[in-house]
């Protein structure tokens, strides 16, 4: 059975395809079945934009489409930027920008407290779905460290690793993380779907 991943992140693409290998499924992109759509997320739930995604890539393809809604809340900052991370500033700025602004914003800030949270949706062509969701705590650095990763992962920090999202390997990380959680998730669901 062949599955779309609803995305344009290449980041969630990565760590998608590494959890979702052992699957008996195949994973392609929009991209390689001529689709380019721009999903509008006017959602106001992680949930409802995961489905958004999911239920856009399926219609436009035809295909079993995955989709993530993901982000970063920060409890200092009243659960922002949450469910509008990827447009947090505003559409000039790329992923460094948006850190660097939360740094900012978090300046003199002692409570460093958050979490990700990602939900997973799969829409079918027969119409049925099926979500997953995962959370991962960790708290706000004060300097942005590590390359690896994407989006807000060099200002994650696990504290009891003392690293950064961007300092650990993406094993390590998709032990961890809200997506890995999620999508482990999704995997049983899946197979218990497909039977
Ligand atoms: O593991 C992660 N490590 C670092 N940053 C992350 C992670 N997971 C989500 N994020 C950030 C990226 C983006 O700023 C926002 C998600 O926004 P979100 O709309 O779900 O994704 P997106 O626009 O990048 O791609 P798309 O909508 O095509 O799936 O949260
Ligand atoms: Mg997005």
């Amino acid at each position: 059975m062949k599955f779309v991943l609803a995305t344009k992140n290449q980041g969630k693409v990565k760590e998608m395809l590494a959890l979702l290998g052992d699957l008996d499924i195949e994973m392609v992109l929009p991209s390689d079945v001529g689709v380019d759509l721009d999903v509008e997320e006017t959602g106001e739930t992680f949930a409802e934009n995961a489905l958004l995604k999911a239920k856009a890539l399926c219609e436009a393809t035809g295909l079993t489409s995955i989709g993530d809604d993901s982000g970063l809340c920060v409890d200092a900052l009243n659960g922002a930027p949450g469910v509008y991370s990827a447009r947090y500033g505003g559409e000039e700025l790329d992923d460094a920008g948006r850190y660097r602004l939360l740094l900012s914003s978090m300046r003199g800030q002692t409570t460093r407290q958050a979490h990700f949270q990602c939900q997973i949706a799969c829409a079918f062509p027969n119409g049925d779905v099926l979500t997953a969701e995962g959370r991962c705590e960790g708290a706000i650095a004060f300097a942005p460290m590590g390359t690896d990763g994407f989006g807000y992962d060099p200002v994650f920090l696990i504290p009891e690793l003392g690293k950064t999202f961007a300092q650990i390997s993406s094993e390590e990380k998709n032990k961890r993380s809200h997506r890995g959680k999620a999508l482990v998730t999704f995997a049983q669901k899946v197979k218990a779907y497909l039977g």
